[in-house]
C-alpha cells in the first residue's frame, strides 16, 4: 500500500502555523469541490494561533443547499441498495487513507484517531440486521433496519474533523447519505474529509459539505427532502434545531453543552484522581463539552490536592499548536477569549479566588503575538451559586469546591440543568458503582476522566441533549425499523 500523503491538496501539505492559506472553494457535493455562488456575505476566518486570517467563509443561500440535498438523495438512492459489507470495504478504505496522511503530515496527527470510528463500524455491519419473529399456525414476522435517507450534520468549532466523522460514519454505515454544515469559525476540515472519502469510492454526492451559518443551518433543517438532523453545539441552538425539525417531523439527535462534575474521594489515589481532574479541565484548552469543570474535592484532600493541581497547571507549555511539545494552544476566537477572561473576572468579584493563570497569555514565539491565548487558570473558594460553576465556560478554567459527604456531593453534583458527563475518583468499588449509578448525566467516569473510544456511546441527559453518538446503539440512530408480517395460512376475516 502506498504510504505517501494519497491527497494533494493545499490543506493536506505539511503545514506549520502562519503559513497555511486556503484558496480552495469550500463547499462540496456531487463530488466536487463547489465555487460560492455569491459571495457578498462572505466572513474572514481566523487562524486562532496568529489571528491572522486564514480563508474566507463564504456562506450557502437557498439554491445551493437544494443542489447540496438533492446530489445527497441521487446518492442514497443507490448507496442504500448496497450490502453492509460492500458499504463497509469503502469505508475502511477511507479509515486507511486517513491513518496514512495523519503519518504524514504534521496537521492531521490529532485527527488520525478518527480513523478507529470506520473500522469500529465493520463491525456493526454485522449487527445492522432485524429479528424473526414466530406467529401461530406457521405465520411469522421479521424486522429490517433501513436507513432513513438524507441526513443533515450541523457541527460546533470545537472538534471540526471528529464532529464530522462521528456523524458522517454511522450515518454512512447505515446506508445514509450527508449534507454537513461546519461551523462558520471552522470550515476547512470537513472538506478534507469529504476528499477523503472520495478518494476512498464513496460515491459522489454521498457526503456533501455545505458552509454557513445559523441561516444556512435553517435552511438545512427546514428541508423537505432531509429525514434527520444530528446537531452538536449549544443549548439555546440545539432548541432552535429541534423546534425547526418538529415542523417536518424530522428525526434528531442532539448533542449540546455540559458543566460536568468530578468528585474526588479522600480514599482515591490521589496522583490519578490529580491527573484526571487536568485531563478534565485542560484537554483541547477547556474547549471540550463533556470537561468535568466542577471539581468536587473532599475536604481532607483539599490542600494536597490544590498544591500539586496549582504545581501541574502552572508548567503545562502552551503555545504553536503545530509543536510536539505544546499541550494547550489558543482559544477559538477573540470574542470566545474575551468571554473566557470575563468568566474569569465575575468569579473574582463573586470571591472566587484564582490560584493560577486566568490571564491573556503571550507565548515567546513572535508570530503568536496576536494569537487566542489565555493560561490555565484554578479557582478555589467556589460556591454552587456562581456563574462560574453554574456556566459552561468552555475555557481553560477549573472551578474547585470541597464537599464533607457523599449523599450531599451527589445532590450537588445533580443540581444543574446540563448533564453530559461525570466523573469520580475513589478506592471504594461500591461507592463508585453506587455514585455512577446516581448521577444523572449521560457519561460517568470511574478513575479516569475524558476518555472517548469510538466503541463507546456518547451522549446527553437533560439539557445536554438526546441520541447518541459512537457505539453500537448509533444505529438507532440512524436508521429505521420496518416489521414485515407473513401469512403462512389463510386469511381469517370477520366480515
Ligand atoms: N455535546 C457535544 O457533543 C458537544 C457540544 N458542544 C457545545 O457547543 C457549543 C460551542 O459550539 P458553538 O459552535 O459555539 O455552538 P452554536 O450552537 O453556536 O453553533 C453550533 C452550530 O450550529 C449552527 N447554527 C447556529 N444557529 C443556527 C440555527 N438557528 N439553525 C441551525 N444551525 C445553527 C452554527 O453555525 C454551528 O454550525 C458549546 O456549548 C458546547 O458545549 C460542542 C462540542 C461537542
Ligand atoms: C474529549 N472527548 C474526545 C472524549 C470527547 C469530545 C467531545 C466533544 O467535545 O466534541
Amino acid at each position: 500500500m502506498a504510504q505517501q500523503p494519497l491527497l494533494s491538496l493545499p490543506e493536506f501539505q505539511s503545514v506549520s502555523t502562519g503559513t497555511l492559506v486556503v484558496k480552495e472553494p469550500l463547499n462540496f457535493w456531487a463530488g466536487a469541490r463547489v465555487k460560492p455562488k455569491d459571495t457578498n456575505n462572505s466572513e474572514p476566518v481566523y487562524e486562532p494561533a496568529t489571528g491572522r486570517v486564514l480563508c474566507d467563509m463564504i456562506p450557502c443561500g437557498e439554491e445551493e443547499v437544494d443542489e447540496a440535498i438533492k446530489s445527497a438523495h441521487s446518492a442514497y438512492l443507490k448507496w442504500s441498495k448496497l450490502s453492509g459489507m460492500e458499504r463497509a470495504r469503502i469505508m475502511l478504505e477511507a479509515a486507511r487513507i486517513i491513518r496514512v496522511n495523519a503519518c504524514n503530515v504534521a496537521g492531521l496527527k490529532k485527527i488520525a484517531k478518527n480513523g478507529n470510528i470506520y473500522t469500529s463500524y465493520l463491525r456493526m455491519v454485522f449487527l445492522y440486521s432485524g429479528q424473526h419473529i414466530q406467529l401461530p399456525g406457521g405465520s411469522f414476522a421479521y424486522t429490517r433496519r433501513e436507513p432513513l435517507g438524507v441526513c443533515v450534520g450541523i457541527g460546533a468549532w470545537n472538534y471540526p474533523f471528529q464532529i464530522a466523522a462521528w456523524k458522517s460514519a454511522p450515518a454512512m454505515a447505515c446506508g445514509n447519505a450527508m449534507v454537513f454544515k461546519p461551523s462558520p469559525m471552522t470550515p476547512v476540515t470537513a472538506v478534507m474529509l469529504a476528499e477523503i472519502y472520495k478518494e476512498a469510492g464513496v460515491p459522489d454526492g454521498l457526503f456533501n459539505v455545505v458552509q454557513g451559518g445559523a441561516e444556512t443551518g435553517g435552511l438545512l433543517c427546514h428541508h423537505p427532502m432531509v429525514a434527520k438532523v444530528s446537531f452538536t453545539g449549544s443549548v439555546p441552538t440545539g432548541k432552535k434545531v429541534m423546534e425547526m425539525a418538529a415542523k417536518g417531523v424530522k428525526q434528531v439527535t442532539l448533542e449540546l453543552g455540559g458543566k460536568s462534575p468530578l468528585i474526588i474521594f479522600k480514599d482515591c489515589e490521589l496522583e490519578n484522581a490529580i491527573k484526571g481532574a487536568l485531563m478534565a479541565n485542560f484537554l483541547t484548552q477547556g474547549e471540550v463539552c463533556c470537561n468535568g469543570t466542577r471539581v468536587f474535592v473532599q475536604r481532607e484532600i483539599m490542600p494536597q490536592f490544590l498544591e500539586e493541581v496549582v504545581k501541574r497547571t502552572k508548567a503545562i507549555p502552551v503555545g504553536d499548536p503545530m509543536c510536539e511539545e505544546t499541550r494547550m494552544s489558543a482559544l477559538i476566537s477573540k470574542p470566545h477569549m474575551e468571554k473566557v477572561l470575563g468568566f474569569i473576572k465575575q468569579a473574582r468579584e463573586q470571591g472566587a479566588k484564582v490560584l493560577c493563570g486566568g490571564e491573556q497569555f503571550l507565548p515567546n514565539d513572535p508570530k503568536l503575538k496576536d494569537g487566542y491565548f489565555v493560561s490555565p487558570c484554578v479557582l478555589d473558594n467556589c460556591r454552587d451559586d456562581m456563574t462560574c460553576v453554574k456556566e459552561e465556560i468552555f475555557g481553560p478554567v477549573m472551578s474547585v469546591l470541597s464537599f464533607d459527604t457523599e449523599e450531599e456531593v451527589l445532590q450537588r453534583a445533580n443540581n444543574t440543568t446540563f448533564g453530559l458527563a461525570s466523573g469520580v475518583f475513589t478506592r471504594d468499588i461500591a461507592r463508585a458503582h453506587r455514585v455512577a449509578a446516581n448521577l444523572q448525566a449521560g457519561t460517568c467516569y470511574i478513575n479516569n476522566y475524558n476518555v472517548g473510544p469510538v466503541e463507546v456511546p456518547f451522549g446527553g441527559y437533560k439539557m445536554s441533549g438526546f441520541g447518541r453518538e459512537n457505539g453500537q446503539v448509533t444505529i438507532e440512530y440512524y436508521s429505521q425499523l420496518k416489521t414485515v408480517v407473513v401469512e403462512m395460512g389463510d386469511v381469517e376475516s370477520i366480515f
